[in-house]
């Protein structure tokens, strides 16, 4: 049965290594640091571990800009190490899944450095545009299009060597590779073999669907407030030949044939999309990452720094979508947090004293108990929270320190920019993980590259994992649930109280069986009207953050699982 694909039934855990457990003091983390907390991952309960990049790279994105693909960074490690981290995951009934970023390299890239040479055979592997017409090369406007790159300025470089410029959707240090060019997709198909025969059971895909450029390339319309260039994401995306790329790399590498796990990241992605992309019938990804939910609390159309209050109802409606959408075909990633997004307690939880462990508990319920796959970002398994950072000098991201740089000099109020960073920053989500209440959280005995939050001493691993009542165990049921209970894996979605400014609540039906999610996503009690839940009387509670939960009142931030039938 073409449905039958592992994947339905796993929890994925994502490490971000830079940030994960450094086991030589260098205040890096790396996979030693990986291999030395397996124990944690396999005590969650977890199935998959999806690595952020570890190769070769000059680290101007933190890996993102990789510069050789077969090759380990000394700053994490060697190949032994990995081989030795595969080897110890197939042994815990573990699987591994590593990033695969080719939408672009990095400009250190052999590929890359040859290509700067107009007479190279590797020129047309990357996008090369001569200026615009009736401009002289690398004068103001000369860009070949008016397009913005993500990490803010325009997305071509100018190369005085060659007089041509070069296509970076991301930093000036990440051209774009040209996926017209056969070769190109052959030599990535050849690596990711290359990795397959090393023992790695999938791929997650970085901005895979940004890969297929819609020719010829042309101006789009400027993005208000953000120096007259084009930032719009659907620019770019879910090109002419994409399904294609997809369908020609599934065949290659023989994804689908050999069961290998893969996830798309992809912006401006919607849910129709999606169905084709994720089809049973076609043999192009298991799975993707939207960031339609991740995009409601931010001024709509321009950049997500801008903030604006979450409406619960319009979450609802963006995940219920979603959940119908994919249905009977197709299936869905379930995430609340990764490397690029703040943490959620922090964001859509309350992470006071008073309300951290139990919104982080309702928050992980609800994702949870969704159809689809689950992914668990380092630290969200113990409630951890964003950074708290203040000042402009706190930020490492390159797309934080960029974005600073281009708000402040357009005039906005630094204050803003600042409460803005604060809220969205990838740096919330890249603190070391917090093991222990000791120096440095035990993330190592050097100085980490990023400095550990000062609430390491009561949040952290060891505590979590010698507190019953902690997010840990909480995570840890969450995902027993999902091997225990079919109807959890799945049951078909049905969102209840769509308007309900507090409440989340849904059922999912699996024959005679109905599981009954219903959550308080609010610091405050809320009362329910009888008959506003399917009736839970005598029905076995699954998990619940309270005792003796009811569905009359809910206390704040309340949420419990109902097994009815
Ligand atoms: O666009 C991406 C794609 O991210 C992928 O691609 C980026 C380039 O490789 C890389 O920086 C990211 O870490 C990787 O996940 C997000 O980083 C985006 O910039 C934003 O932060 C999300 O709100």
């Amino acid at each position: 049965d073409r449905g039958m694909t592992w994947w339905k039934s796993s929890v994925v855990y994502q490490i971000y290594p830079r940030s994960f457990a450094d086991s030589d003091g260098d205040g890096i983390g790396d996979v030693r640091g990986i291999i030395d907390h397996l124990d944690h991952l396999s005590a969650l309960g977890v199935d998959v571990l999806w690595l952020s990049p570890i190769y070769r790279s000059p680290q101007d994105d933190n890996g993102y800009d990789i510069s050789d693909y077969t090759d380990i960074d000394p700053l994490f490690g060697t190949l032994a190490d990995v081989d030795e981290l595969i080897a110890a995951l197939h042994q815990r009934g573990m699987k591994l899944v590593m990033d695969l970023v080719v939408n672009h390299t990095s400009d250190e890239h052999q590929w890359f450095i040859d290509s700067r040479d107009p007479a190279s055979d590797k020129r047309d592997w990357y996008v090369w545009r001569p200026a615009r017409e009736g401009f002289e090369p690398g004068a103001e406007g000369a860009e070949p299009t008016n397009w913005g790159s993500y990490f803010t300025g325009s997305a071509w470089q100018y190369d005085e060597a060659s007089g041509e410029y070069y296509l970076h959707l991301f930093s000036r240090k990440q051209p774009d590779l040209n996926w017209e060019n056969p070769s190109v997709r052959q030599a990535v198909y050849a690596m990711m073999n290359w990795w397959v025969e090393r023992g790695v059971d999938g791929f997650r895909m970085d901005v895979i669907n940004l890969i297929s450029k819609t020719l010829p390339l042309v101006d789009g319309e400027p993005t208000p407030g953000l120096g007259g260039l084009c930032y719009d994401p659907g620019m770019v995306a879910n090109g002419p030949r994409l399904e294609e790329f997809l369908k020609e790399m599934n065949a290659a590498v023989g994804l689908s044939q050999r069961q290998l796990f893969t996830v798309g990241e992809m912006l401006a992605v919607d849910v129709d999309h999606a169905r084709r992309y994720t089809s049973f019938e076609a043999d192009e990804l298991g799975m993707v990452f939207t960031f339609e939910h991740m995009s409601l609390d931010q001024q709509p159309g321009v950049s997500k720094f801008f903030l604006a209050p979450l409406h619960l109802p319009d979450l609802k409606a963006n995940l219920a979508l979603w959940q119908y959408g994919l249905a009977d075909d197709g299936w869905n990633s379930l995430y609340w947090n990764n490397h690029d997004q703040p943490r959620v307690v922090s964001r859509f939880g309350d992470d006071s004293d008073e309300f951290r462990v139990t919104s982080a508990k309702t928050l992980g319920t609800v994702l949870h108990m969704l159809r689809g796959t689950p992914y668990v970002y380092q630290g969200e398994e113990l409630g951890m929270t964003n950074a708290g950072y203040t000042e402009a000098e706190q930020y490492a991201d390159i797309e934080s320190v960029n974005f600073y740089r281009l708000a402040t000099a357009a005039g906005l109020p630094v204050e803003a920019v600042l409460t803005g960073l604060a809220a969205k920053s990838r740096d919330n989500a890249r603190t070391p993980v917090q093991w222990t209440e000791g120096p440095n959280a035990g993330f190592t005995s050097g100085r980490p590259w990023l400095p550990v939050n000062a609430n390491h001493v009561t949040i952290n691993a060891d505590a979590a994992r010698a507190d019953a009542g902690s997010v840990f165990h909480h995570y840890r049921r969450l995902i027993g649930l999902r091997h225990d209970h079919e109807v959890v894996r799945e049951g078909r979605f049905e969102l209840l109280l769509p308007d309900h400014e507090q409440i989340f609540a849904y059922t999912r039906t699996l024959g005679d069986q109905v599981l009954v999610t219903v959550a308080n996503m609010s610091s405050h009690e809320v009362r329910l009207q009888p008959g506003d839940v399917p009736d839970v009387t005598g029905a076995e509670v699954l998990i619940a953050t309270h005792e003796q939960p009811t569905v009359d009142v809910l206390r704040p931030w309340e949420s419990a699982v109902y097994l009815v039938g």
